[in-house]
């Protein structure tokens, strides 16, 4: 499946990008090569095809300051196809996926900030990953959902426009705050319990949930929580089933995220999101991981059994009712689990927490999230990973597991 290519965008965004032209521009498969400097920027400008949003503005110039040939200096940015470049100036590198880089950028007409998720997607895996992304951000629209703006393709690569998110990833947020108690938890959760609610109402299930891909908008203490990176996303449509729950043909996720069911190829469902969602409460009231083990093997077993406990600190000052919530959620029957939309209703999160302590956990959390990080750097988490021990390490992208 191509990626994006003529596909309808969203319809109108929510939060005031009316400037921002939304449209999917594919470029010409003629004047497709990105990497090779001024002489395709004169190609692009003659390109018909190529008329929407960014007709008459000038590129800017490759010529490397230092003199030095441009092969030489070639970095994130040379990637970027002129005709992107000549809409939106980049900034600055935010981060790389294993399939993209993502990028600060300011859009030349209307300086607003976006973030550009660059895909790299000549080769069947990186495309498989777009494709999927793609098919689920062009449909959604929700304030706890990373928002597509605007999605622009060459043959080898996607450029999605994105609103940019500013505020870090949820565990970074509580390090830096210095406080945090219950009450600051059920308002993360409630956000990601209404990014994920909503996806689920729209058949899709995310399936790799995780701290690290839940960010907030901005810096500030109001800031809303989106739900990002959608790149294993899945969608019951997609699987073709219209109801109920289907059958992943294959695993994907972080290990020590991943459901029970998918663990033992059973029939999976919204409810892997769930389960997740329940590793990430633990996760955020103690700064531990509910299941943990340096064999991979040891790992599956204790989440297929469903072994975790609430001994260490800061588990003693949490009140039951958090306990509960958590316990509702690490539930091995995907059936018994909570839903989203029961979840959000759980006492704990609809009284925030009023009828815990309110005492500070962040010094326990901080001290655990420490002590994880420095272990995992310690096992080298990229060797771990391929000899079967688990850091944080992923399950694989679309590893296929042969289930018939
Ligand atoms: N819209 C955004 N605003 C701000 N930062 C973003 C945005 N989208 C992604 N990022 C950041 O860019 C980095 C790369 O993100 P990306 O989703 O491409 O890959 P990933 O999820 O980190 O890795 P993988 O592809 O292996 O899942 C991450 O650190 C992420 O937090």
């Amino acid at each position: 499946m191509g990626c994006g290519a003529g596909k309808a965008l969203p319809g109108a965004p929510r939060k005031g990008y009316v400037s921002v032209v939304q449209s999917l521009v594919a470029f010409g498969k003629a004047h497709h090569d990105g990497d090779r400097g001024p002489k395709k920027c004169g190609d692009a400008q003659r390109d018909p095809r190529f008329s929407t949003g960014v007709k008459n503005q000038q590129p800017p110039s490759k010529t490397p300051r230092d003199g030095r040939a441009p092969e030489r200096v070639a970095t994130y940015k040379d990637k970027f196809d002129p005709r992107v470049t000549a809409r939106y100036d980049i900034k600055a590198l935010i981060g790389r996926g294993s399939f993209s880089r993502v990028v600060r950028a300011e859009h030349r007409a209307t300086r607003q900030p976006f973030a550009i998720k660059m895909m790299e997607v000549e080769a069947a895996e990186g495309r498989e990953v777009c494709a999927a992304e793609l098919a689920v951000l062009q449909r959604v629209s929700h304030a706890n959902v990373i928002q597509l703006v605007e999605v622009l393709q060459v043959p080898q690569r996607v450029y999605m426009v994105l609103e940019l998110a500013t505020g870090g990833e949820l565990l970074e947020r509580v390090i830096s705050r210095g406080h945090f108690t219950e009450r600051d938890a059920t308002q993360a959760l409630r956000m990601a319990l209404a990014g994920v609610g909503y996806l689920h109402n729209l058949g899709i299930a995310h399936r790799d949930l995780k701290p690290e891909n839940l960010l907030y908008y901005h810096p500030g203490a109001d800031s809303r929580l989106l739900v990002t990176d959608f790149g294993l996303a899945t969608s019951v449509a997609d699987a073709g089933v219209a109801d109920g729950p289907w059958s992943l043909r294959t695993t994907c996720g972080t290990a020590e995220y991943v459901a029970p069911e998918v663990l033992l190829l059973g029939p999976c469902s919204c409810a892997v999101d769930m389960w997740a969602l329940g590793v990430i409460a633990y996760i955020v009231l103690s700064g531990s991981m509910p299941f943990e083990d340096e064999s991979r093997t040891r790992l599956y077993r204790s989440i297929i059994r469903g072994r975790y406990n609430f001994l260490r600190e800061p588990w003693s000052s949490v009140s039951n009712l958090a306990k509960d919530f958590i316990q509702h959620l690490l539930v091995l029957d995907p059936a018994a689990r909570l839903t989203a939309e029961q979840a959000i209703h759980h006492p704990w999160v609809v009284t925030m927490a009023a009828s815990s302590s309110m005492r500070n956990l962040h010094r326990s959390i901080s001290q655990n999230l420490r002590q994880r990080a420095s272990r995992t750097s310690s096992r080298c988490p990229s060797s771990a990973a391929s000899s079967g021990d688990a850091g944080s390490a992923r399950l694989g992208r679309m590893m296929p597991l042969h289930l018939d």
